[in-house]
């Protein structure tokens, strides 16, 4: 038999599917226990149609989503154009008329996952996404499937292949900003709004995803606290350098005895931390468990081929049980009532970046500040600016939460001084 799928959009990461289709032709029949052919293309017009055809692309190229839902030979669904709408849309009309879906779009499933699985689940068909989180890691499917007889505790992520890319360019290399993101997009790692992946809502986004496998939670979004890269200057990094640190992009789940709590944020990590090797467009996924203990899942996180292999295993998983006329089971089953942590359970050390005037009693006034809170420094360094100004950089030692953000506050409102940085310290 043949299972018939269609593709939405035919950019970076559907573009990569046919390939993997002829090279591993044997081995896919064999695991899908079924021969899968490309039945339809959805492209935005008719000249993108016509410029595809006259690069020797051979699809069944459709201009109307409606060709593709009314078509009862198509049983697959894959949304490869990214971002909310239409994708949302055309993924709820493709489970309504019961076909399954794979898609690789985080955004919508961090923003709109919980109604897209329920009408997947009202019509008895699945809608899978392993290539949501760190493209080519497959590490949703482990989650759900080898994490069943475990606790997960912890779970730390370089999950944004364009900012890690564009940091080790700009860090090791010298590029510069702009430089390493024009290289991010030209390699097809990037969003097409690249926003998203500098500013950390990328990674925020995986970090919800994250959250349901992991701890069956669902996070909202907007309780993500996130933050990018665009702050990050050089003299943090000479400075992280200097202590043995590297900065990174860290997404981190965390849940405590009074619940869960996740944030994205630059982050000091120790040299000797496995995640500080994670370099370019490599993400790696870090797990902290009572039964297996510690465990990092490490690959491409963003390109063609390495996205599109996740995509195509989501296929192949599904055609497997379409061939058997068997119910596809859901991606993952483990939920639990989503309870969130307190901020005085949430612990951490951070750097501060403080400008000020070069004159004596500056560092009492931010000593007294830090006492008022019941924190104190672990380490404190002051470089000049010029002949007025520094910088102290201060790294404390732990204090929750309530005491970081009211610190920062106070450090931000103190006349004189501008916090130009803070970074969590691991
Ligand atoms: N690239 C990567 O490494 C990874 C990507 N992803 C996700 O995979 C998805 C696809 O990404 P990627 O391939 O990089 O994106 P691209 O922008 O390269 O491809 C998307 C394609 O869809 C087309 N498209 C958009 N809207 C429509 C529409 N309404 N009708 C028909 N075609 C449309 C776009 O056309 P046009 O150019 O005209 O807008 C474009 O050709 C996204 O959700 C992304 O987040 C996930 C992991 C890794
Ligand atoms: N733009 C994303 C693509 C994969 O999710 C990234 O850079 O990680
Ligand atoms: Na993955």
């Amino acid at each position: 038999m043949t299972v018939n799928i269609a593709l939405l959009g035919f950019g970076t990461v559907a573009s990569g599917i046919p390939f993997l289709l002829k090279e591993n032709g044997a081995k896919i029949i064999s695991a899908a226990n079924t021969d899968i052919a490309i039945a339809k293309v959805l492209v935005r017009d008719e000249a993108e149609k016509n410029s595809l055809l006259a690069q020797g692309h051979d699809y069944h190229f459709v201009t109307d989503i409606l060709d593709i839902i009314s078509d009862d030979s198509v049983q697959i669904v894959v949304e490869l154009m990214g971002r909310i709408e239409p994708a949302k849309t055309f993924i709820t009309q493709a489970l309504q008329a019961k076909k399954h879906v794979v898609t690789a779009n985080k955004d919508l499933l961090a923003l709109h996952g919980a109604e897209l699985l329920k009408v997947a689940a009202d019509n008895q068909v699945a809608l899978y996404y392993e290539a949501a989180v760190a493209g080519g890691i497959p590490i949703l499917r482990t989650l759900a499937n080898s994490y069943t007889s475990d606790k997960i505790t912890k779970v730390l992520g370089v999950v944004n292949g364009t900012s890690n890319f564009m940091m080790t360019k700009m860090v090791d290399e010298g590029w510069t900003y702009d430089e390493a993101l024009a290289e991010a997009s030209r390699l097809g790692y990037a969003e097409s709004d690249p926003t998203n992946d500098v500013d950390g809502i990328d990674a925020a986004y995986k970090m919800v995803i994250l959250s349901q496998f992991a701890f069956g939670m669902t996070i909202n979004f907007d309780d993500v606290r996130h933050e990018g890269i665009r702050h990050i200057t050089p003299a943090d990094v000479k400075l992280a350098q200097k202590l043995g640190f590297v900065i990174k992009l860290v997404g981190e789940i965390v849940e405590r005895d009074s619940g869960i709590y996740a944030e994205v944020v630059p982050t000091f990590l120790p040299k000797s931390h496995q995640l500080a090797t994670v370099n370019g467009v490599m993400n790696a996924v870090f797990v902290e468990s009572i039964g297996i203990g510690e465990a990092m899942f490490y690959g491409p996180g963003a390109g063609q081929k390495p996205t599109a292999a996740s995509v195509v295993a989501d296929i192949i998983q599904l055609s497997h049980y379409i061939s058997k006329s068997e119910t596809a089971p859901a991606f993952n089953t483990f939920v639990r009532e989503t309870v969130y942590a307190k901020k005085e359970d949430l612990l951490d050390k951070y750097y501060f970046a403080i400008e000020t005037e070069d004159k004596s009693g500056q560092l009492l006034r931010l000593a007294e500040l830090f006492h008022a809170e019941n924190v104190s420094f672990e380490q404190v360094f002051q470089d000049k600016i010029n002949e007025d100004v520094a910088t102290i950089a201060i790294i404390s030692h732990q204090m929750d939460l309530n005491q970081f953000d009211s610190l920062s506050d106070k450090i931000s409102n103190l006349e004189g001084f501008t916090l130009r940085n803070t970074i969590k310290v691991i």
